[in-house]
C-alpha cells in the first residue's frame, strides 16, 4: 500500500489550552479504513484538523502524497479539494437556506461551470440517498439527515480523503449503521476514509486500521485485533475491549478455542463455534436461500408482493439506493447493516432470505457469499429474485419507474 498522509512528531497546544498533541507520528495508507480511537480528550479532533490545514503544528511536519503540506492559500484551498472533512455537529458545516445550495456551495467555490456543478450536487444527493430533498431548509431536518447533507456537500468537491470526526456521534442507532455503511461504499470505492471515534465496537467492526490515542499520545497502532487485543493499553486510555474480541480472548485462555486470527463478526464466531461443536460441515441440514434484487430493476409491487407471500423470512437492504427504494415502496427491512453476513447466518439455520442492493453491489454480494460458501463448504444458493416463480409468476423486470 502506498502511504498519503504522514506525520512527524507533530506538537500542538491551544492558546491558553493544554498540550492537545504531544509528538505524534503516523501513516496513513491510501484506500484504507482507519479509526483514530481514544477517550474524550485525546486529541483525535485536533489531530484530524492537521489533515486538511485547519489547524496548524506548533512543531513536526505533515505530508500529504509525499509533500509537506503548505499553508498558503491556494495550497490550502488544493489541500482541501483533495481531503474532505466532516464534522462531528453537521450544524457548524450547514451554511447555506437549501440542501442543494449548500452541496452546490464546494463546487461552485472550485469554480466548477453550472452544468458541472448540478451534476455534481445530483451525484451527491444520489450518493446519500437524499435525491428530493434539494429545496428543503437543511436546518429542519433530523440529525441523520443532515450529517449525509454535509456528507454530500463533501463528496460534491470528489476528495480522494474523506474525514470523518466522530461520524456517529449523537445518531440514533439505525441512523449511525447507515452512516457506517455509507463509509463502507465510499472506501470500497476506493478512498482513504479516516474517523475518530471513543466506540471501541465500531472502530473494531469497520476500519482495517487502527490508532490509540490518549493524552495527545499515540498508545498503539496496527489492525484492530491486535489494538484492541491488549487490556492494558486499552484500560490506559480508558477505553473497553470490543465484546466479540473479550469473548474470544476468554473462549482462548480457557482453551476452548485455537488462538489463532480473532473474528471480526459474529459469522465468523459462530462459524468458529460450530466447527469445534460440529466437526466441518453440517450435512443433511437444509441451507436457506438468499434472494437477491436490484432495487434498480425490479417493481417494487411485485417485491413487496414476494415479500408478504411468505417466500421469504428476512429482508435486508444494504446501500442508500436500496434503502431509499424500500422506504419509497413501503418495504421495512429486517437488516440494514452487516446485511451480508446476517442472511448468511439465517441461511446456515435453513432460513430464507432477500437482500435488496443495487448497482455494483449486486455481484459484490453474490461474491461475497460464494467465497464463503467456498472457504465454509456450505453451498447458499443465491437466487435472483426475477428467476423466483411464486404464485403470481416470475417477477418481472422494471415496472414502474
Ligand atoms: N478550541 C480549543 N481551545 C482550547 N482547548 C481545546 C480546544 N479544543 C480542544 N481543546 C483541548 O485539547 C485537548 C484535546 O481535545 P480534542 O478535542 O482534540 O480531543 P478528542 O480526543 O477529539 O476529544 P472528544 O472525543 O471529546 O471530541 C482537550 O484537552 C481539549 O480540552
Amino acid at each position: 500500500m502506498r502511504t498519503l498522509i504522514e506525520t512527524e512528531n507533530l506538537t500542538y497546544t491551544y492558546p491558553n489550552g493544554p498540550a492537545a498533541l504531544a509528538g505524534v507520528s503516523l501513516r496513513i495508507e491510501a484506500g484504507s479504513k482507519t479509526a483514530i480511537v481514544g477517550p474524550n480528550g485525546a486529541g483525535k479532533s485536533t489531530l484530524l484538523l492537521m489533515f486538511n490545514g485547519m489547524l496548524r503544528p506548533d512543531r513536526g511536519e505533515i505530508r500529504f502524497a509525499g509533500r509537506p503540506i503548505a499553508y498558503d492559500n491556494r495550497s490550502l484551498r488544493d489541500l482541501r479539494r483533495r481531503v474532505g472533512f466532516v464534522f462531528q455537529n453537521p450544524d457548524l458545516q450547514i451554511i447555506a437556506p437549501t440542501v442543494e445550495a449548500d452541496v452546490a456551495f464546494g463546487p461552485l467555490n472550485l469554480g466548477l461551470p453550472p452544468d458541472a456543478v448540478r451534476k455534481a450536487v445530483r451525484d451527491a444527493l444520489g450518493y446519500v440517498g437524499l435525491q428530493g430533498y434539494e429545496r428543503r431548509p437543511p436546518h429542519h431536518l433530523s440529525g441523520g439527515e443532515k450529517k449525509r447533507v454535509a456528507i454530500a456537500g463533501i463528496l460534491a468537491m470528489e476528495p480522494d480523503v474523506l474525514v470523518f470526526d466522530e461520524p456517529t456521534n449523537t445518531l440514533d442507532p439505525a441512523s449511525a449503521e447507515e452512516v457506517m455503511e455509507l463509509l463502507d461504499e465510499l472506501a470500497s470505492s476506493g478512498r482513504t476514509v479516516l474517523i475518530s471515534t471513543h466506540d471501541v465496537e465500531l472502530a473494531y467492526r469497520w476500519a482495517d486500521s487502527a490508532i490509540l490515542m490518549e493524552r495527545g499520545r499515540i498508545l498503539a497502532r496496527g489492525s484492530p485485533e491486535e489494538v484492541f487485543s491488549d487490556p492494558g493499553l486499552l484500560a490506559a486510555a480508558r477505553l473497553k475491549p470490543p465484546a466479540l474480541l473479550d469473548l474470544y480472548n476468554e473462549l482462548a485462555f480457557r482453551g476452548i478455542i485455537d488462538r489463532d486470527a480473532p473474528p471480526k463478526s459474529v459469522l465468523e464466531f459462530t462459524d468458529r463455534i460450530e466447527r469445534i461443536l460440529h466437526g466441518h460441515i453440517r450435512t443433511g441440514e437444509r441451507v436457506g436461500d438468499v434472494y437477491l434484487c436490484d432495487a434498480e430493476r425490479v417493481c417494487g409491487d411485485e417485491l413487496r408482493r414476494f415479500i408478504e407471500s411468505g417466500a421469504v423470512e428476512h429482508v435486508g437492504a444494504m446501500g442508500t439506493r436500496a434503502k431509499e427504494f424500500a422506504g419509497r415502496e413501503r418495504i421495512y427491512p429486517d437488516y440494514t447493516y452487516g446485511v451480508i453476513d446476517r442472511c448468511i447466518l439465517k441461511a446456515l439455520i435453513g432460513e430464507d432470505s432477500l437482500i435488496i442492493t443495487s448497482g455494483g453491489m449486486v455481484e459484490h454480494v453474490k461474491r461475497r457469499i460464494a467465497e464463503y460458501s467456498a472457504e465454509s463448504g456450505q453451498k447458499i444458493p443465491v437466487i435472483p429474485v426475477e428467476e423466483h416463480k411464486g404464485r403470481h409468476g416470475a417477477i418481472g423486470g422494471r415496472i414502474s419507474s
